[in-house]
This record gives structure tokens, sequence and C-alpha cells, in this order.
């Protein structure tokens, strides 16, 4: 299963425009609120240099990208415990994702109607954090009920209904599930529920063209501690701009992108954020057939990872024979890289590291 990560934020704040730009998907945006309710769902690829080294190397019959899942709801707006708008409905669709990206607005565009009919980025962040707690305490009210119907409780573990209730308590102090401590037997006992201000968030500035190229803006620096208390990253995009030279040919792109000032593409800075995130890492393995970047979290053995391939190599894994990356662009080919004695063969137990190329050898 690939990572996914959901976009959330007020409405006509850019996220399908930044959805677009990490898919290529072509979703039509507009310039006033359509309060249009349908979910786009898409993958992005991962760029990886190392994935293209390795294919310009090996020619491969396939050259395969790691991949994330990218899910765009509607907006979400105030005062969804009230029943207002439809947006927070669709929240179930980003409650199973890896990582919620959180997109707010800095961008000055007349066209384009906020809804609270003015930029205060500190006040839109806390409106959505707020529908996401709102969403998760919904979310306990009902299976309390049904808990509580009778019939199903004696089913349940009879923790969960004390969990939920401490939970409840921490979200009606408006305090994300994030920072409550669980017990090994709590987590146990609600494993079956996943609830929004427990996932890893990553915060999205989207700038006009004249935030990003002079890298100044209002609320900057609040937005910036806020992310740093919160252990929550924040980027910085121009979601607009950055949206039309993806559409452009690769020797425009690359003209467009100094002009901007454009470093980096948006996905690969969002894709680095998100691995970081998370804690994740990609190993590689090449060959003639494919060329592949794999994505693990970070620690895993030999013989897990293997398991991430198929779980025959795991199974009958014997030993990794594995280069790092670095250490073969060095060297230029395979084959001096074997000279240079850069090759190495581990056991299970090795934790594989980022970047490796790795060989598994087994036995079915
Ligand atoms: N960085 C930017 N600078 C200027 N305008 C922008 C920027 N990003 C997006 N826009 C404009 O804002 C409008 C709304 O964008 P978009 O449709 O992506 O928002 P949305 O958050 O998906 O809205 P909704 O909640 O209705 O789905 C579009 O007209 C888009 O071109
Ligand atoms: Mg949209």
């Amino acid at each position: 299963m690939a990572l996914s990560c959901g976009i959330v934020g007020l409405p006509m704040v850019g996220k399908t425009t930044f959805f677009n730009l990490l898919t290529n998907a072509g979703i039509e945006t507009s310039t006033f609120y359509s309060g249009k309710t349908t979910t786009n769902i898409n993958m992005a690829t991962v760029p990886d240099e190392r994935v293209e080294f390795l294919s310009r190397m090996f020619h491969p019959k396939k050259t395969t990208f790691a991949q994330i899942e990218v899910i765009d709801v509607p907006g979400l707006v105030r005062g969804s415990s009230e029943g207002k708008g439809t947006g927070n409905e669709f929240l179930a669709a980003v409650r199973d994702s890896d990582a919620l990206v959180h997109i707010v607005r800095a961008f000055e565009n007349k066209d384009v109607l906020h809804v609270d009919n003015s930029l205060d980025l500190m006040r839109d962040l806390e409106t959505v954090n707020m529908e996401l707690l709102f969403a998760d305490l919904q979310l306990i009210e009902t299976r309390l009920e049904r808990i509580n119907s009778g019939k199903k409780k004696k089913l349940e573990n009879p923790l969960e209904e004390t969990v939920l209730l401490k939970i409840r308590d921490v979200l009606e102090n408006e305090q994300p599930v994030s920072t409550i401590k669980f017990s090994d037997e709590e987590r146990e006992a609600i494993k079956h529920i996943t609830f929004l201000t427990d996932k890893p968030m990553l915060i999205v500035v989207n700038l006009d063209e004249k935030q990003f190229t002079s890298g100044s803006y209002d609320q900057k620096e609040e937005i910036h501690t806020f992310g740093t208390e919160h252990n929550m990253i924040v980027l910085e995009i121009c979601a607009q701009v950055e949206a039309e030279i993806s559409q452009l040919e690769p020797e425009d792109k690359q003209l467009f992108m100094e002009d901007l000032g454009v470093k980096e593409p948006g996905i690969d800075r969002l894709a680095k954020a998100i691995y970081d995130l998370l804690g994740l890492i990609s190993f590689l393995t090449a060959g003639e057939d494919e060329v592949r970047a794999w994505t693990i979290k970070k620690g895993l053995s030999a013989k897990k990872a293997a398991g991430k391939i198929h779980s025959d190599i795991e199974r009958g894994f014997i030993r990794a024979e594995i280069v790092a990356f670095q250490d073969l662009k060095e060297a230029g080919s395979m084959a001096k890289a074997r000279e240079h004695g850069s090759f190495r063969l581990e056991g299970k137990e090795y934790i594989v590291q980022d970047g490796d190329i790795i060989n598994f050898r087994f036995n079915v």
C-alpha cells in the first residue's frame, strides 16, 4: 500500500491547485467558491535523482519511482459542529491517510474570495484545526453511542469506553489527540479508530508570486513558531505559479523555475518533508528488468525490507548484497564499485540505510 496524504484547509486556499501540482491531474480550479463536493485522489511520483541515475546506468525495461497517494477534499468550513457546510463530511476520505497536509492561504488575489473576507493565517490555521478536532469528537460520540446502545457492549474491549472518555476530555479542552500519552493497553483498546488530530501534519503556506520571490509575508514568524511548537514542518510554496510551470516543456520549466527562485519543485520538497515527518527512507533495487525505489520505515532490518518486495524473499532470505548509492555514483559503474570493495554482504539483522542499493539473495 502506498503512503497517502490528505490535503485539508479552508475553501479556496489552493488545495486543488496544489493537488494538480503534485499529481499532474489537471483538475479544474475556479476563482469562485462553488461548494463543489468532489474528492480527488491520485498518485504523485516521488522524484528521486538516484532512480534516474540508476536508470541511465542500467537501461532497464521499467523504471519505478516511489509514489504517494494524494487526496484532495473540499474545503472545511467553520461550524461543522452546528451542522454548517458540507466539506466536513468529506473528512472521512482522509481519515485513513498517513499524514495531513494543511494548506493555509497567504496569497493576495482580489479575484479569489476568502471565506472570512480577510487574510489571517493564524486564524485560518486555528479554524481548520478546530474542525478536525470537532470531527474527532463526533467520531467519539458516535462510537460511545454504539457501545452504550447495549447490544455491542459485551463484545467490546471493556477498556475502549474508558479510553474514549479520556480522549473526549482532551478534545473538549481543545487539545489534539496527539498530545495524549497512551499506555500500550489503551492503544490496543482503540486501535481500530483513527483520529485526525493524531496524524502527523505538515503546514503548507500558499504564497503569491511576490511573497514567494521576496520570501516575506504577514505572520511568517508566527506560523513558523507554531510549527516548531507543535512539531510540524512548515513549507512555503506558490501553488499557482508552480502548477503553471509544471505544465511547461522541460527546458522552459528550468528557466521559469530559476526566474521564480524555486530551487526545488514543490513535490520534491513535500516528499522530503513527508518522509522526514513519518520517519521514512528509500532503498533501491537495480537490474536490467527494473530500477525501482522502495519506501520503508527507518530502522527496518534487511529481512523485513525484503518482505516489502515479496513475502517469498523475506521468508527465504539468505543475504543482502549492498552498495550505497553514493559509493556507486563515485565509482561510476558496478564493476568499479566492486573493485573498490564497496559491495557488502549483510545478514538479516542489518538495518537498511537510505540509498542502499540492494540485491537480495534468497531461496524458496
Ligand atoms: N499561490 C496562489 N496565488 C494566487 N492565486 C492562487 C494561488 N493558489 C491558488 N490560487 C487561486 O485560488 C483559486 C482557488 O484555488 P483552488 O481551487 O485550488 O482552491 P481549493 O482550496 O481547492 O478550493 P475548494 O475548497 O473550493 O476546493 C484558484 O483560482 C487558484 O488559481
Ligand atoms: Mg478544491
